[in-house]
Formats: structure tokens, sequence, C-alpha cells
């Protein structure tokens, strides 16, 4: 039974859905690096929100590990190429906290402009303090959002309701969609001059680090409001507090920091300066959402292989996980036999999905055909890694494909270029079984066994006795003998499956034999 560590604060949903589908499950809030690197070793999954961040050392520690999951958005916690490199999938809930979020920003941007919390507070101080605010009404000014993907289109939506002008900067909002979204696509520092409000909606990235600076609050209007409930470093705080001193900035609303927890901070104490402690996906809906959706992809996955919202390796369907499973094996053979019987740097891998297959989804098959070649040189790596680790190495990994399939419903191709020479397998699926159907151009037809013996040789009377006879005298038992040749007299290809693996030895005492070329173990 798959187990499943719960590390930060979660809703009680997550553990209801990971035990209802038979997935044990702990929940242990609080934990020091330590003691996550002690304990993770025996979790198949993890679930973390933002207060865990599993690093490095973390992930290497995790020798079973097989999915981190992010309960919300953000991935900027998770080491996603040290999870990459050791084949755990890195999922997220791109959704489940977004329109939370998106109030929040609104929320944000009121309290801003009405100074709703010093005001509270200083009423239920006893002032009563009815002068000292003078607020900023929303109605017909101009928002700013920069970063305009699913949250930033959210608070697009909730500020053309309250009818203000909506501008937006993001490099990747197509002129279509901005129209469809009833907003003004613009150039950064255009925002910038424009706004009465700005609020960010974009990830921390190189591009986006401090991108609210001192040069361009230098350029916005006086009294304008900036609002971030989307990651902390997107605004430079020292610059966001001078200018708030300097009454430039009428008022600025924080839900993240550069830091966090950030618990002193030089703006805290500003005047018209307003925080809340990363609470922008804080709601009961929102935390609900996230727990029940990570907890149903974590446990698809770790139960039927199915991926969703996966960070970092191609999707799998719950429906489409049965039927691309045979498949994913058949790759898979095909390149760990491959990867056996090609000893040379290869250059470029191509993979050719002919018939029925080519229809399906055929990523995971080439990222499992990869994983398979690779193995044999790179033992840990997987579906996940294989993909990045063959890019890393400069192979060019290219797929074609094809509804015509000459000998069966379907067919995949494996083929490798070494600066030598190209081979390739060809295997199909019959009756549910995966099928080798042609070795190195020579066609053939073998069921794949746990061990076997590839041998090549010059087709002349009496060979498959010799070979017979060596494998007897080693006390090695024949399971299946597959033979195939290009032409008669020419090369013949015998593929052995035998009952225990074939040692250098015997391999060396078949090479032997007049006329044999090659005779290599195969392990699957
Ligand atoms: N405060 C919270 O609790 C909370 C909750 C949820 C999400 N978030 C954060 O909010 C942010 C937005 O989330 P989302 O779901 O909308 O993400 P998203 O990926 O849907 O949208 C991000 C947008 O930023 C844009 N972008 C990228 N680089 C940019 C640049 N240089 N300039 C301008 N725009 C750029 C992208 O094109 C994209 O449209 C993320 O950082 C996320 O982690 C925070
Ligand atoms: O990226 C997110 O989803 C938000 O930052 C929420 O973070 P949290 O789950 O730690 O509240």
């Amino acid at each position: 039974m798959p187990k499943v560590l719960i590390s930060d604060k979660m809703s009680n949903a997550a553990t209801e859905v990971f035990r209802n589908r038979g997935i044990e499950v702990d929940v242990i809030t609080g934990l020091s690096k330590e003691e996550i690197i002690n304990i993770i070793p025996n979790y198949d999954g993890l679930a973390v929100r933002s207060s865990t961040r599993p690093d490095g050392e973390i992930i290497a520690a995790a020798a079973k590990l097989k999915v981190i999951g992010r309960a919300g958005i953000g991935v900027d916690n998770i080491d996603i190429k040290a999870a990459t490199d050791r084949g755990v999938v890195v999922m997220n809930t791109p959704f489940g906290n977004a329109i939370t979020t998106a109030e929040h920003a609104i929320a944000m941007l009121f309290s801003a402009a009405r100074q709703v919390p010093s005001a509270s507070v200083r009423t239920q101080n006893g002032e009563w303090p009815k002068s000292d605010y003078k607020g900023m009404e929303l109605f017909n000014k101009t928002l700013g959002i920069i970063g305009c993907g699913n949250i930033g289109a959210l608070v697009a939506e909730r500020a053309l309701g309250l009818k203000m002008k909506v501008i937006a900067f993001d490099p990747y909002l197509t002129p279509e969609r901005a129209v469809k979204l009833g907003v003004e696509k613009v150039e950064l520092d255009d925002l910038f001059k424009r706004a009465d409000a700005i609020t960010l909606h974009t990830p921390l990235v190189e591009g986006t680090k401090n991108i609210v600076n001192r040069e361009r609050l230098a350029m916005t209007k006086k009294g304008v409001i900036v609002v971030n409930c989307a990651r902390g470093g997107l605004v430079d705080e020292y610059a966001l507090k001078d200018a708030l001193d300097a009454g430039h900035v009428r008022a600025a609303a924080l839900d993240v920091f550069a830091v966090e927890p950030a618990k002193s901070h030089p703006l805290f104490g500003t005047p018209n300066f307003i925080a809340t402690p990363h609470l922008g996906a804080s709601t009961i809906e929102a935390q609900e959402n996230v727990a029940v959706q990570v907890a149903e992809q974590m446990a698809d996955y770790l139960l039927t292989g199915a991926i969703s919202n996966a960070l970092n390796t191609p999707s799998i369907s719950a429906e489409e996980a049965p039927r691309l499973k045979p498949f994913v094996d058949l790759a898979d053979k095909l390149g760990r036999m491959m990867g056996q019987l090609v000893h040379d740097p290869i250059k470029t891998v191509e993979l050719t999905y002919k018939g029925a297959v080519s229809q399906l989804n055929t990523n995971p098959m080439s990222a499992a055909a990869l994983s398979g070649l690779l193995k044999a040189a790179m033992p840990e790596v997987n579906m996940v890694s294989a993909p990045v680790i063959a890019k890393e190495r400069g192979i060019e990994v290219k797929e074609s494909y094809t509804t015509e399939a000459e000998r069966a419903e379907s067919l995949i191709r494996l083929m490798v270029e070494t600066s030598e020479r190209k081979f390739a397998i060809v295997g199909t699926i019959y009756r549910g079984e995966p099928r080798i159907v042609r070795l190195f151009g020579v066609q053939m037809d073998a069921a794949f066994f746990p061990n076997m013996l590839y041998v090549r040789n010059e087709d002349r009377p009496g060979f498959i006795g010799k070979l017979g006879a060596i494998l007897g005298d080693a006390g090695v038992n024949i399971a299946t003998f597959s033979l195939g040749r290009m032409d008669e007299g020419g090369e013949a290809v015998c593929l052995v499956a035998v009952d225990a693996p074939v040692d250098a030895v015997v391999c060396d005492t078949i090479k032997a034999v007049s006329l044999v070329q090659r005779a290599d173990p195969i392990t699957l």
C-alpha cells in the first residue's frame, strides 16, 4: 500500500481522500528539514503547501518518493530540477485557489483605498477618527494588472464589475484574449504611468523579480495604490517604503514578502501599509478544493499511473491510463532491449507510432522508451527524468506517426542512431501481450522474457544444435526459441528466452563458435 506524508497544514479532506482510496497517510506538520530527511525514505508521496521546502537534499533522501503534490499553485518552494533528476513527479492544483486569491486581491484593493484595517483598529481603541480618513473611490479608476493569467483574469473580471477601467501587462496575453477579457493590453511603462492602482499576478521568475522597483514607482501617478497577492520579491520592498513615506504611493497592501514568514519588516508600521500573512489562498472553499484535488491527483498517480497537472512530465488522464499501459510497457521493453544491445553513444532516437497507437497520447510511450534505453547505463532513470537526461546528453529525440500499420493493428518502432549505424526494433501488442516483430532488420515473432539471449550469426546448418549444446552444458534451460534471417544463408538472428541470466563466460563460448557475430544477454 503506498504511503503519503502531508507535511503542511491542509484540509482534512486530503487525508480522507487518501484513506478512502486505500493509501496510508501521516499528517506531521512543523517538521524541521532534518526531521523530514529522517522520515522521508518511508514515503511514496509528499503533499505540501508553501511551508515545506522539498529541496535537493530532501529529495535525495527520499528513496521511494514518486510524487510531490502541491496543494496550491506556486511551486517555487519545490526543487523541480532535483525532483525531475530523481524521477519524482511534481504536480500542483492550478485553479483550486484562484478565485479565493483574486477575491483577496480585491479585498486588499478596497482595504488600501479606504484604509479599513487602521480605521478598524483605531475605532476599536475608542478614537472615533472619522476626520482622519478620506479614501479613494474605485469607480472609474484605472487598475493596472501585471500578469493576466488565471488569477489576473479573475481580478480583471471583478474590477470590471466594479466599473473600473482595466489595463494589463503580460507578454503572453494575446490581443484576442485581452479583448475577450475586456482589458486593454499595454506596455509595462505605460501601465505604471496610467494606473491608479496596480495589482501583481505573475510568478516570481527572473523577468518579474522587483518588477515594481524604485524607477518604475517614480513613473506612477501620485496617490497610486500597490497590491501584491502573488509572490514576495516582485516588489522592491525598500523602494515601496520610501514611496509610501514620501506620500507618493497612497497605500500599499502586501500578502506576500521576499522573506517569509515575515515576522519583522521595515514596512511594518508604515502609515497606509497593510499586511496579511500570505492569506491569499486561505478560505475554507479554496483549501478544501486544493486538498481534495491534490490528494485525488496523487492517489491517481500512485494507484493507476494517471498524471494530471504535473510540471515535469506529460499528462496521462485516468481514462487513458489503462489504454496506454500496455503500450507504455511495450515501449519500455523495446527501450530496455535496445539499451542492452547498443553499446555506442547514441546520437538520435526516433519513435514511430503506426496504426491505432498513433491516435493515442504517445508522450508517455516515448518517455518510457527513452527511460528503458538509458537504464542500461543509468539504472535510476525513469519516465520523468529520461527526456531531460536525453536532452542534457545531446540525444535528439524524434517522433513520427502513421495511421497505417503493415502487420498488426498497432506497431511501435524504436530506432537509435550511433555514429556508426542505425538499429531498429519494432514491437506490437498481441492479445494484450507485448511482442517483438522485427529486430535489427530481421522479421520475427517473439515474446519478451525476463532473461533472454540475443545471438547474431550467419545462417548455416548445425548452428542451432551447437548453441543448444553450449547452453545445456552451462545448465541454462531454454524456455522459447525465436529465429529469423535476412535471407537464406545470410545474417540470422536468434532470440532465446532462458530461465536464468546468461553469464559472460557462456556468451564468450557462443561467440567463439565460427560465424557467430554477437551473443548478448538481455535482462528485462
Ligand atoms: N497569495 C497567495 O496565497 C497566492 C495564491 C495563489 C497563487 N498565488 C500566486 O499568484 C501568481 C499568479 O498565479 P496564476 O495562477 O494566475 O498563474 P498563471 O500562470 O495563470 O498566470 C501568471 C501570468 O503571469 C504572466 N507572466 C509571466 N511572466 C511575466 C512578466 N515578465 N510580466 C508580466 N506577466 C508575466 C504569465 O504570462 C501568466 O499569464 C503565482 O505567483 C502564484 O504562485 C499566490
Ligand atoms: O501559490 C499558492 O497557491 C499560494 O501561494 C498559496 O500558498 P499556501 O498554500 O501556502 O497558502
